[in-house]
């Protein structure tokens, strides 16, 4: 189960997330200090580390949940120090995030429809008014949404509240609701943590897919290195607030500093 170019006939483009400089504090808590590495066009980036390292920080620095004091970060050629997350939703950055957070009394498929939220052209007083216009809209949204339900092969549950699906399963919807937004960049947060062999196997394969037949950009966070080293293009290594490497899965491995500091030691779901 290798990403290379190779195998999956992916073309790795140019430079489309370029992070620059960060750095982010809260209080007396230094998150993030002078953290610059890219992301290139249909790459699956991984960002490794210890807890607390400041891994989430930088996904939330990256969609706009949280504003550094230091530096920038460039999408598509674009330059800022901040934006909003609903700003970066509209521009094709889409996330899931470390605990599950969907509505669980909600179906799956209601789920993954609010993920099309921000794609809705029709407001409301525009869908009063062109009623046609609006149930047209509604109606491409749902095609979609059932699309996403096939290739993620949950049809038998697309009725069931999320709250009574079991944790694999409900972190496939969490992935549908990010899909559904159609990101042109993924950030997924321990996207595989809690998971059995068999659900992180599934897990995996889909975020290949994703990446292969969509053309999506994924940055993941991921404490199982088996997985990590397995579908990464490159890997990002954090510790304490700062980068120790960016590099190939394979360099990673080797580098010393690395396995000083993250590798080397047991640590949390670590395979
Ligand atoms: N909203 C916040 N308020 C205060 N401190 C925060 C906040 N978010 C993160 N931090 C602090 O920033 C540092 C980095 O945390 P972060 O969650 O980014 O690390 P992480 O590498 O994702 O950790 P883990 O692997 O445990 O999820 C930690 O010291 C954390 O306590």
């Amino acid at each position: 189960m290798s990403a290379t170019d190779q195998d999956t006939g992916r073309r790795i483009g140019d430079t489309v997330l370029k992070v620059d400089n960060i750095s982010l504090s809260f209080g007396g808590v230094r998150a993030l200090t002078d953290i610059s590495f890219t992301v290139r066009e249909h790459e699956i980036l991984s960002i490794i580390g210890p807890n607390g390292a400041g891994k989430s920080s930088m996904l939330n620095v990256i969609n706009g949940f949280y504003h550094p004091q230091e530096g920038t970060i460039t999408y598509k050629g674009q330059a800022r120090s901040r934006m909003k997350p609903h700003a970066a939703a509209r521009q094709g950055i889409a996330r899931t995030f470390q605990n599950i957070a969907l509505f669980k009394g909600m179906s799956a498929l209601d789920n993954i429809m609010t993920g099309r939220n921000t794609l809705m052209k029709s407001n409301f007083i525009s869908q009063a008014l062109y009623w046609g216009l609006g149930q047209k809209e509604e109606l491409d949204h749902r095609a979609f949404v059932e699309r996403i339900v096939d290739f993620l092969e949950i049809e038998s549950i697309r009725k069931t509240p999320v709250g009574r699906l079991p944790y694999g399963l409900q972190k496939r919807v969490e992935l549908g609701r990010a899909l559904a937004a159609q990101p042109e960049l993924l950030l997924l947060d321990e996207p595989m943590a809690g998971m059995n062999v068999e659900e992180k196997e599934d897990m995996c394969r889909f975020i290949l897919d994703v990446n292969d037949e969509f053309g999506t950009t994924i940055v993941l966070i991921e404490h199982d290195m088996g997985v990590v080293m397995d579908i990464s293009d490159r890997v990002v290594v954090l510790d304490y607030g700062r980068k120790l490497a960016e590099d190939t899965p394979d360099a990673v491995r080797a580098n010393q500093e690395v396995i000083d500091a993250y590798l080397g030691v047991s640590h949390d779901d670590a395979a």
